[in-house]
């Protein structure tokens, strides 16, 4: 038991000795070793992760000293022992509630906003989350692009689906270690268009939010849909302490419609940490590595800076810069493949800016500065 404790649920990431997913352990003798059967429960029939789990289970037994062969049995909990695990799960409470608004929660959030579609906010949060997670935090990631959601493909999780247990919903594990859940996954078939007004909308996140089992968690990042609709306002009210990173091109367009996403986030009392400039620039492919580097600018230059410099004036604090991505051909496959480019080349520029940008997040303590606390005055008696 001591051993299997060292076994991790692949979605709930806690040990399976206190899921209860260990219902019973025989030893049995051969030959002076011991022949070891592990009666293992899953929290559903048809399991996608029954596969990592038994080899994970067979891995820690057979370690032991003696142990000269294992076989691991799989059954499906009772809809009481699923009761008992949502339970646990729960920590007791009955209530659902979001626990990233929690005073005392201890996750930074980041929600990931962009003026337009098609500037890289999805590619920017994928390899951050990838890049936070290799620096040894605990990621969760919110794909809450209802005209994308092209987070779980850019994680090699394309055709996932969340397991349920009861009323909870386990967030999709990836090879990467980061756990997401899309506003896909929450769609009868994946062709399905989201055609929801807003209080639908607010439903979905909160789901996704409070419904999801999301563990202790380090960081959770946000892929909102561009610009300032439904979604932004919702998140605004439920995650008043997130703080939101703008993603935009260099391009005079796209920079003006990024500083209204910026404003909107300020509007709902949220800081705006940084803005990220992506597709900066594409360095010259034919210039020799002597020379000075020359870089094509091919959505122009400027975007960054000014969106930057536009919401420091507007907000009174500090908005930076926080890193300028290149375009980079692997950056596009990485995506396209479920292997993103801090993953799949680390070294390409593009993968060393994104890996920065996520430092600079990863070192910001948590402040006060300028956030409103919705601290209301009361009259002197
Ligand atoms: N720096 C880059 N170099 C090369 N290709 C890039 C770069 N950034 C993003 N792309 C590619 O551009 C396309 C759009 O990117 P992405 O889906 O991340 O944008 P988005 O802002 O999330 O779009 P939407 O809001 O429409 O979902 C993708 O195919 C992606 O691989």
């Amino acid at each position: 038991m001591t051993a299997l404790g060292g076994v991790n649920d692949p979605e709930i990431k806690r040990p399976i000795t206190e899921l209860g997913m260990v219902e019973s352990v025989d030893i049995a003798e051969r030959d002076g070793a011991a022949v070891v059967t592990v009666n293992a429960l899953l929290t559903v029939a048809g399991c996608p992760l029954k596969d990592t789990i038994t080899r994970d289970v067979t891995a820690a037994v057979v370690a032991l000293d003696g142990v000269a062969d294992v076989r691991v049995n799989l059954g499906v909990m009772s809809s009481e022992q699923r009761s008992g695990l949502h339970e646990t799960l729960r920590g007791g409470q009955a209530q659902r509630e979001i626990q990233f608004a929690q005073p005392g929660s201890l996750t930074k959030v980041f929600a990931i906003a962009s003026g337009k579609g098609g500037v890289g906010k999805s590619s920017v949060t994928v390899n951050l989350a990838l890049s936070l997670a290799k620096a040894g935090r605990k990621v969760g990631v919110v794909d809450a692009d209802i005209y994308g959601h092209s987070v779980p493909a850019m994680l090699g999780v394309a055709d996932a689906r969340p397991t349920q247990v009861d009323d909870l919903i386990m967030p999709v594990p990836t090879s990467s270690g980061v756990s997401v859940i899309s506003i896909g996954m929450l769609k009868p078939r994946r062709d399905q268009v989201v055609a929801w007004r807003g209080p639908m909308l607010d439903r979905a996140l909160v789901q996704m939010l409070s419904d999801v089992y999301w563990g202790d968690l380090d960081v959770l990042l946000l892929d909102l849909p561009p610009g300032t609709g439904d979604v932004a306002i919702s998140m605004g009210q439920h995650l008043p302490g997130a703080e939101v990173v703008v993603v935009t091109t260099p391009q005079e367009a796209a920079a003006e419609v990024a500083e209204r996403a910026g404003t909107m986030a300020s509007m709902m009392h949220q800081r705006v940490v940084g803005v990220v400039e992506n597709m900066s620039y594409l360095p010259c492919p034919h210039c020799t590595p002597e020379g000075k580097e020359h870089r094509l600018e091919v959505f122009g230059s400027g975007g960054g800076d000014r969106v930057a410099q536009t919401l420091s004036q507007r907000f009174g604090y500090d908005v930076p810069v926080l890193g300028r991505i290149p375009l980079d051909l692997s950056l596009r496959e990485g995506g396209d493949s479920g292997k993103p480019i801090v993953e799949s080349n680390p070294t390409a520029p593009a993968a060393e800016a994104l890996t920065s940008i996520a430092d600079r997040l990863d070192g910001r303590g948590r402040g006060l500065a300028g956030l409103q606390l919705g601290l209301t005055p009361t009259s002197k008696f």
